[in-house]
């Protein structure tokens, strides 16, 4: 199978080249950054810019994106074109972002997921089981990332509070309150906090609190290196190549619905 990555001198990108690398059933058709990245013409594959996407795109089984939101979505369009299916695990995006990746995905497979490790999935799980059975506990979610983290939350916080949020009958746009700073920041009784630590290279942990009178519940993901990601990446991809166009999830890839 043939792949592309877009992002490919970024962490990730440098992390799921490795792995496609050591994966004898995949070939690297192309490894792109933007234009004007000092990455391109280096490495192994040699990094070319994401200017010539639509030439690798004609020999590529499916598309990897870890990029930006606006990059992905630019890339994504390219890869409509050509019918190639898309990895996103690029974060970030907005409402109207989603639903365009959603529009998309009526023409291409498409596996978007915020978090590709399977640890985490399992936690999405975890997290719908508690919030069920115990609705009126106070609901907490605190992640901690690397010092050069862009959005903040991370998009597997935003999951994970969405998770919740559905979990107890509400709508996180309602519910949701992104750190608090104030004299006045008492915790109303459906508020889903969420809170972010940038420091030093921390790959990324997140823990939900669910709190009662007297006790609490953590449960806590903590990805030790990036290729538990690069890995869910490269599965992603394979599986998505002959898949029917739709909007799949790494629950979709690791047969957990
Ligand atoms: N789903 C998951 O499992 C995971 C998701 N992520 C998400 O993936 C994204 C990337 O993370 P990370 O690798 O740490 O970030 P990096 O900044 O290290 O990498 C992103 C790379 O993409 C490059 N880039 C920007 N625009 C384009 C373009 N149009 N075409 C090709 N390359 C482009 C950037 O170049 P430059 O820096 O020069 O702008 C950079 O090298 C983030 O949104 C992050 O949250 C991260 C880890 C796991
Ligand atoms: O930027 C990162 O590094 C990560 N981003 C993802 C997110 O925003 O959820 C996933 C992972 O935690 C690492």
């Amino acid at each position: 199978m043939k792949i592309t990555v877009c992002g490919a001198a970024g962490r990730m990108g440098q992390a799921i080249l490795a792995i496609a690398k050591s994966d004898e059933n995949v070939k690297i058709a192309g490894a792109l950054e933007y234009g004007g990245s000092k990455a391109i013409g280096t490495g192994d594959p040699v990094v070319s810019s994401v200017v010539d996407l639509e030439k690798f795109l004609s020999e590529t089984d499916a598309l990897i994106d870890f990029t930006n939101p606006e990059s992905a979505l630019r890339n994504l369009e390219a890869a409509e074109k050509y019918k190639v299916p898309v990895v996103i695990g690029t974060t970030g995006f907005n409402e109207e972002q989603r639903k365009k990746i959603s529009e998309i995905s009526k023409s291409v497979p498409i596996v978007f997921s915020p978090n590709m490790s399977a640890g985490i999935n399992i936690l999405f799980e975890l997290v719908e089981a508690v919030a069920k059975k115990i609705p009126d506990y106070d609901i907490e979610i605190v992640e901690l990332h690397h010092n050069k983290k862009k959005d903040s939350p991370s998009g597997t916080a935003v999951k994970l509070a969405e998770i919740a949020s559905v979990s107890i009958g509400k709508n996180i746009c309602d519910v949701g309150v992104y750190g608090r700073h104030s004299s006045d920041a008492v915790r109303k009784k459906d508020e889903i906090g969420m809170h972010s630590v940038r420091a030093g290279d921390i790959v990324g942990d997140h823990t939900v609190y669910f709190a009662g009178y007297g006790e609490r519940i953590e449960l806590t993901h903590r990805a030790h290196s990036r290729d538990t990601f690069a890995a869910g990446a490269v599965r992603a991809a394979k599986w998505a190549v002959g898949q029917k166009p739709g909007l799949y999830d790494m629950a979709d890839v690791l047969s957990l619905k």
